[in-house]
């Protein structure tokens, strides 16, 4: 245990020093996946599948959570995890942590692979990692005392004796701000923010290196966030901590993050130095997300919304770049003739088409609105007129129910997306890319194909 620990100044709320990292590689994650199998017990995964014999088929659907994932984080670094909800940030928070077993892949912390060991030795390795979750009431037993709950990870790895523990804790009560008289009270006296500083204090009582915080401000008022935030960084600068803090939210992750990464659908996409990510976006994804932020200016309302469809099924992701079936900037198949405005015009009618966003309507009419009356040129354009033709014909009469259309939608989808959007080097190669940065010194990778 440190020396600096137990004579440092308690933290304050104010004055947050920023946080400074070193070169030394405390964690490193090389292509790690973690894949669930869906559902448990026995029977899980097996189907009935009366085309073979014996008809049973056992091939189990696998949630591919995090997918090949590989970064570093350097002693003193807090390393910001975004992502839309389900896209894997908790899943490879706990993997990194051994909380779930990874599928694939190494985890160096401190250079030892920690996929490698098991049992004790894992056990003492975790005194050195921690984790911090979102909701600070339902992770604080209500029966125990605070001196109790932050003393418990002591007990638990032998740390100290009975005393010795409870000085411990009395000191990091008052490292995190809060009273240590508080030491014999039970945690339904204490507001969230207060709650979730005894957890910071539980975190700390072992003396790890790592801790990996998920969501740990997202249940708390936005006044309150920013006090935590700085309490974090404060004790982050006093006990040499790293961080891995995963957050949906960017404006907490601009404020807590010295790089980030973004993730999407089991996947980074791309991982800048803080500055660098937000002044200069490079994968689409990350463009969308930052423009997706609510703007204070109601002049600006026009960036918003520019997410646009669901995501995939992380059990089937699309192959290439899982964002491409989102992707306003998917790249033209090379193999036809098309200008730059006869690309954006087929992309957006394929779009229209698979999400079946408009009436049937005559075959002129839609070429006038989708490609201002003229289609593409040569081979492409022979495919979108005969995906217009295979779409269900419009109404003669307003009461007529639409024709046996389903089928129509659905071959001229087809078409198009094979004829397509699977011809596009985005579908077809997984891009990884290392670009020259604007700002800072730190690597800019953006899985991006555009920056082939
Ligand atoms: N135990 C599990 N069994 C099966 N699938 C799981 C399990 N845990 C997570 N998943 C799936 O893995 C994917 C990633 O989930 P995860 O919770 O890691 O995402 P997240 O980015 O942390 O989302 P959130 O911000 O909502 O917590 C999701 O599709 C989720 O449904």
């Amino acid at each position: 245990m440190s020396e600096r620990t137990h004579t440092e100044s308690a933290a304050s709320e104010t004055g947050a020093t920023e946080p400074t990292a070193s070169d030394e590689t405390v964690l490193e994650v090389d292509g790690l996946s973690k894949y669930f199998t869906q559902g448990s017990g026995f029977f899980a995964g097996v189907s009935l599948d009366f085309d073979r014999f014996p008809p049973i088929d056992t091939e189990q659907e696998r949630v591919k959570a995090v997918d090949d994932v590989s970064f570093e984080i350097r002693r003193g670094e807090t390393l910001g995890l975004v992502g839309e909800s389900g896209c894997g940030k908790s899943t490879l928070g706990r993997t990194i942590l051994r909380l779930l077993e990874p599928t694939d892949g190494s985890i160096y912390f401190k250079g030892e692979d920690l996929a490698d060991i098991e049992g004790g030795e894992l056990r003492d390795k975790r005194s050195e990692m921690q984790m911090i979750f979102q909701d600070p009431q339902s992770s604080l037993d209500p029966r125990l005392k605070i001196g109790q709950i932050v003393e418990e990870p002591m007990r638990a790895h032998g740390m100290l004796d009975a005393g010795g523990r409870e000085q411990r804790a009395k000191m990091l009560l008052e490292k995190v701000g809060l009273d240590p008289h508080h030491y014999n009270r039970h945690p339904h006296a204490f507001s969230g923010g207060q709650r979730q500083r005894v957890n910071l204090a539980r975190a700390l009582s072992v003396d790890p290196d790592f801790i990996v915080c998920d969501e740990p401000v997202s249940a708390l008022d936005v006044s309150i966030q920013a006090q935590v935030l700085n309490t974090m960084e404060q004790l982050q600068e006093e006990f040499g901590l790293t961080y891995l803090f995963i957050a949906h939210d960017l404006s907490v992750i601009r404020h807590i993050s010295d790089r980030v990464a973004v993730m999407y659908l089991g996947n980074i996409v791309e991982l800048a130095d803080k500055e660098e990510l937000f002044e200069n976006p490079q994968h689409p994804y990350t463009e969308a997300l930052l423009e997706s932020i609510p703007v204070p200016d109601p002049r600006k309302k026009g960036a918003r919304g520019v997410l646009e469809g669901e995501v995939p099924s992380p059990v089937d992701p699309p192959s290439g770049c899982r964002f491409r079936t989102r992707c306003p900037k998917l790249i033209a198949p090379e193999n036809y003739d098309l200008t730059d405005e006869k690309w954006a015009q087929t992309r957006s009618f394929m779009r229209a088409v698979k999400r079946r966003t408009f009436e049937p309507m005559p075959a002129e009419r839609i070429r006038r609105e989708f490609f201002d009356g003229d289609l593409p040129r040569g081979e492409a354009g022979e495919i979108v007129a005969e995906a217009i033709d295979v779409l269900p014909a419009e109404r003669r009469r307003p009461d007529e129910t639409a024709p046996e259309s389903a089928d129509g939608w659905t071959e001229a989808t087809d078409l198009l997306l094979e004829s397509f959007a699977q011809q596009s080097i985005c579908a077809r190669e997984r891009p990884a890319y290392e670009l020259e940065a604007e700002y800072g010194t730190a690597p800019h990778y953006a899985a991006c194909h555009l920056h082939r």
